[in-house]
């Protein structure tokens, strides 16, 4: 799908949509329980469909509400189905995995788009380790695994993802006997431990952190039902809070000031880049000011990183983005992504081997056609980049912003967004 949009200053509130991160957790969570689980303030998204198609079919029965899900688990996973598609969805992937082992048979996992592209490199090493049997195709998925994982020490490096260290804490604490998890170099992405840390605590599973460095878990751990209602997405926000940075009148409802997203991030880098956050009413905003460039260190927050360049394109001076590599193995590599499309309308960015050096213009020219790469988060960078262009711009598979927030068009139609489907 195709969107031409003509620029213009957007205005008004947005509800953001709640956390895709915290959706994942919690309903991975209650599914694990035995008893019944809530879990409200959802949006089906691609990625949260198929983390609730996920569990289904390792048999756990949830009833699916507009904005909420019912789940009613049993404490012991059944593999009902022989293939789970993780559509695009990382998360789910990385998540899934050990959590399927729990499960007796063989679980065949499939993905799309360039999920089957992205590493898996850690689980094959823990397999190794453990004597799960897995069979992989020329790339990472489809991927069949059997076998049991046992308690004992697994090891992985903190940069290559997170999500492999979540996966394993919802899986390992099943297990008859301990675990340790270490972690041989820096941790990378670290809020996101932290929600798992947290949901985790909340469903009565309790992981002893030591420094990061290492994570203890007893086994024989039993789920408790949670009834949990998911806070606004900082990850989404991020969007309409740089938007608002750079000039639209924009109150974002909904998202949480204590929360625990790593993506909160954002708050301190428009402030660093000489933005002005401030409280509404309502919600959040960010006071148009003319931002500077900075140095900006992504390796806790990579999901910030298109929408980041976005605002960096238009500050004043230079940015530096380091520590930036691992957005070259998300749904795009992001990196040269966004190099790409902003210097298409007028940017002026250099790529490095882990990030960006960005020479701020006054204004982006806008006048061209540029891609989403398939990717939601280059689709909504590329939409906000929108309105510092002097002509319009075409953006071509807007669609993809479904992986995780459907109904982002009809938000920037709302707010004022002149946005045409071609
Ligand atoms: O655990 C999670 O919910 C996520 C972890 C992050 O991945 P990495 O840990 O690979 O950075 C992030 O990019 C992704 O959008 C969601
Ligand atoms: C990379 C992302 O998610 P996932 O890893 O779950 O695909 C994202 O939402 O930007």
């Amino acid at each position: 799908m195709d969107i031409k949009i003509i620029p213009g200053k957007l205005n008004g509130e947005v509800i953001i949509p709640p956390s895709k991160s915290l959706s994942h957790r919690a309903i991975i969570a209650g599914a694990m329980a035995k008893g019944k689980s809530n879990v409200t303030n959802l949006i089906m998204s691609d990625d949260i469909e198929a983390t609730i198609e996920a569990m289904e079919a390792l048999g756990v029965s949830i009833s699916k509400g507009e904005h909420e899900v019912d789940i009613e688990g049993t404490g012991t996973l059944v593999r009902k189905e022989s293939t789970i598609n993780c559509r695009e969805s990382g998360s789910t992937v990385r998540f899934l995995v050990p959590i399927s082992l729990l499960a007796d048979g063989e679980v065949k996992f499939i993905g799309e788009g360039r999920l089957a592209k992205r590493p898996l490199t850690t689980f094959f090493n823990i397999f190794n380790d453990f004597g799960v049997k897995y069979e992989r195709g020329k790339d990472y998925l489809p991927l069949t695994i059997k076998g049991k994982l046992t308690g004992g020490r697994y090891k992985m490096k903190g940069n290559v993802s997170s999500q492999f260290i979540t996966g394993l804490m919802y899986t390992l604490p099943k297990l008859k006997e301990d675990s340790v998890i270490e972690i041989t170099t820096p941790l990378e992405s670290i809020g996101y431990v932290d929600l798992t840390l947290d949901m985790l605590k909340k469903s009565g599973i309790e992981i002893e952190n030591k420094d990061y460095k290492e994570f203890h878990i007893k086994g024989n751990q039993e789920f408790k039902p949670v009834n949990y209602r998911v806070e606004g997405d900082y990850s989404q926000g991020a969007f309409w809070m740089v938007a608002a940075t750079l000039g639209a009148g924009l109150d974002c409802i909904g998202l949480e000031k204590d929360s625990l997203q790593g993506d909160k991030e954002i708050l301190d880098i428009i402030t660093k880049m000489g933005g002005i956050v401030k409280d509404t009413t309502k919600g959040l905003t960010s006071e148009f000011t003319k931002t500077k460039g900075a140095v900006i260190d992504l390796s806790q927050c990579p999901d910030l990183g298109p929408i980041v360049t976005v605002m960096a394109s238009v500050s004043e001076g230079e940015t530096r983005i380091v520590n930036a590599q691992r957005l070259r193995i998300k749904e795009s590599d992001r990196i040269t992504a966004m190099v790409t499309e902003l210097n298409k309308v007028g940017a002026d960015i250099t790529e490095t081997e882990d990030g960006m050096i960005i020479r701020g213009v006054k204004k982006l020219k806008g006048g061209a056609k540029v891609s989403s790469w398939n990717d939601h988060r280059i689709a909504m960078a590329m939409a906000v980049a929108s309105t510092q262009c002097e002509e319009a711009i075409i953006i071509e598979g807007a669609e993809s912003v479904k992986k995780s927030y459907p109904h982002f068009w009809d938000h920037f139609k709302q707010l004022g967004g002149k946005a045409e489907v071609l």
